[in-house]
């Protein structure tokens, strides 16, 4: 299914999720959103979610067809050039297709506006990455001379609402005004992969007999824009879905149960390429110069840096803020290509109190406790000895013991998916 114009412009679809954080979405779309963008003159196109996972199968089934639709829109009606358009590659409000002087490939521009939290989001940069993709790397949508960009611009319904938060943005109001100013950058995203066991036959050198040969390629899982997390993090948020009658506060609560029942979570992580270390002395990320630069990874054989684990607490984020105020990775930036990791290993119930009341208070966790340990680095894997469980932006993945259920976590560089952009 599609999306046929109605007006002459390509109408920015508007993906609401009326389960969001208090349910007040729908009637934010109405009081709000509608009358701003219809005061502004954007079409638009409601697309209403009616459970978990819609969001990510309406755009993975869909998403190739209405960028045929958006592309035969603009043959059809070619937007006028603004000035702003000539003078940079963001901007505007409608989607929109651009071409420069040298003959280069059309600039396509498909826009999404999220009413909705981060899972939302999430559902969406999943089902549009999957749907362009394909399940091969033959199958993909995309290649040098189509390079659709998709512009996300959130508006914050959500619970924790991180990625707008650590944009700033905390209100409706102050996401429109961003969307209708036409701001936007880069969202990069985090690729999560396991390792894809496929046995081929081999014929031996004398040909008569076969050997079963196990290739282990990188499979990418998902995508996730927020944060991925491994020990009480993630039993936190495992435990808080249980309890979503509670509204917002179920996060506390469950963070409470989890630090009175503290434990320590056996794995080992490893990070590639070049990593930057927190120096607690000098308060500044230095270059850690025992780091490999050997890049990409598949060349490099031994990591740079390996922590030994048990981890009490383990993140690996591409957002500072998880909700107004808790601030656990103050170096993440949405739109450069490192993952940041925030680990504490062994902590006790009394570190651990500390260290987190500490993260509301601008890093302070960061520069003043021993059992912190922040890095910035390009590649990240891990790998429990026994069956264990990672949250992915909210979603969990269960991990089989040892190298057969290692999971891997890199920025997504792919020059053929401009995709993320946001307005904020
Ligand atoms: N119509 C629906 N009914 C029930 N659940 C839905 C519906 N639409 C989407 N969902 C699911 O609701 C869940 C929560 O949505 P979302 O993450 O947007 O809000 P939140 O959890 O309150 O906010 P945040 O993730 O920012 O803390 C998501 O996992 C999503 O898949």
């Amino acid at each position: 299914m599609g999306i046929r114009p109605t007006s002459e412009t390509f109408p920015l679809l508007l993906v609401i999720n009326p389960n969001a954080g208090r349910k007040a979405s729908s009637e934010q779309l109405a009081k709000t959103i509608q009358p701003a963008l219809e005061g502004a003159g954007v079409p638009y196109r409601v697309i209403e979610t009616t459970a978990k996972g819609f969001a990510q199968s309406y755009f993975r089934e869909n998403i190739r067809q209405i960028l045929i639709d958006l592309v035969q829109s603009l043959a059809v009606n070619p937007p006028p050039e603004t000035e702003q358009q000539k003078n940079e590659t963001g901007g505007g409000t409608g989607s929109r297709a651009t071409t420069t002087a040298t003959a280069e490939p059309p600039e396509v521009v498909l826009k999404i506006m999220i009413v909705g939290g981060d899972g939302t989001v999430h559902e969406v940069i999943n089902g549009v990455l999957q749907g362009i993709h394909g399940s091969s790397s033959t199958d993909s949508f995309v290649n040098d001379n189509f390079r659709p960009k998709v512009e996300l611009s959130i508006i914050p319904a959500g619970t924790g609402n991180a990625i707008a938060t650590s944009q700033g943005v905390t209100t409706p109001q102050a996401a429109l005004d961003r969307f209708l100013a036409g701001k936007s950058i880069p969202l990069r995203v985090v690729q999560v992969s396991q390792r894809d066991s496929t046995t081929s036959h081999t014929t031996t050198s004398n040909g008569d007999s076969t050997s079963n040969t196990t290739h282990r390629a990188w499979k990418p899982v998902l995508y996730t824009a927020v944060v991925n997390s491994f020990g009480l993090h993630c039993a936190t948020v495992f435990d808080a879905e249980g309890l979503r009658s509670l509204g917002n506060v179920r996060f506390k609560a469950s963070a409470l149960k989890n630090i009175a029942f503290l434990k320590q979570y056996q794995a080992r992580v490893e990070l590639f390429g070049p990593v930057q270390k927190y120096d607690r002395p000098s308060h500044q990320l230095v270059t850690d110069t025992t780091s490999t630069t050997t890049f990409p990874q598949e060349q490099q054989q031994q990591p740079s840096v390996t922590l030994p684990g048990p981890f009490t607490y383990l993140m690996i984020a591409k957002q500072p803020s998880l909700e107004p105020g808790f601030v656990p990775t103050p170096f993440a930036n949405t739109s450069d290509e490192w993952l940041d990791i925030l680990a504490v290993q062994d902590a006790g119930r009394g570190q651990i109190l500390s260290i987190l009341g500490d993260a509301v208070k601008e890093g302070l966790h960061v520069k003043q406790h021993k059992k912190v340990e922040y890095y910035k680095t390009k590649v990240v894997e891990i790998e429990t000895p026994t069956q264990g469980r990672l949250c992915v932006d909210g979603e969990f993945l269960d991990v089989a013991a040892g190298p057969e259920g290692r999971a891997r976590f890199e920025v997504v560089s792919d020059p053929n998916i401009q995709l993320f952009h946001l307005s904020v």
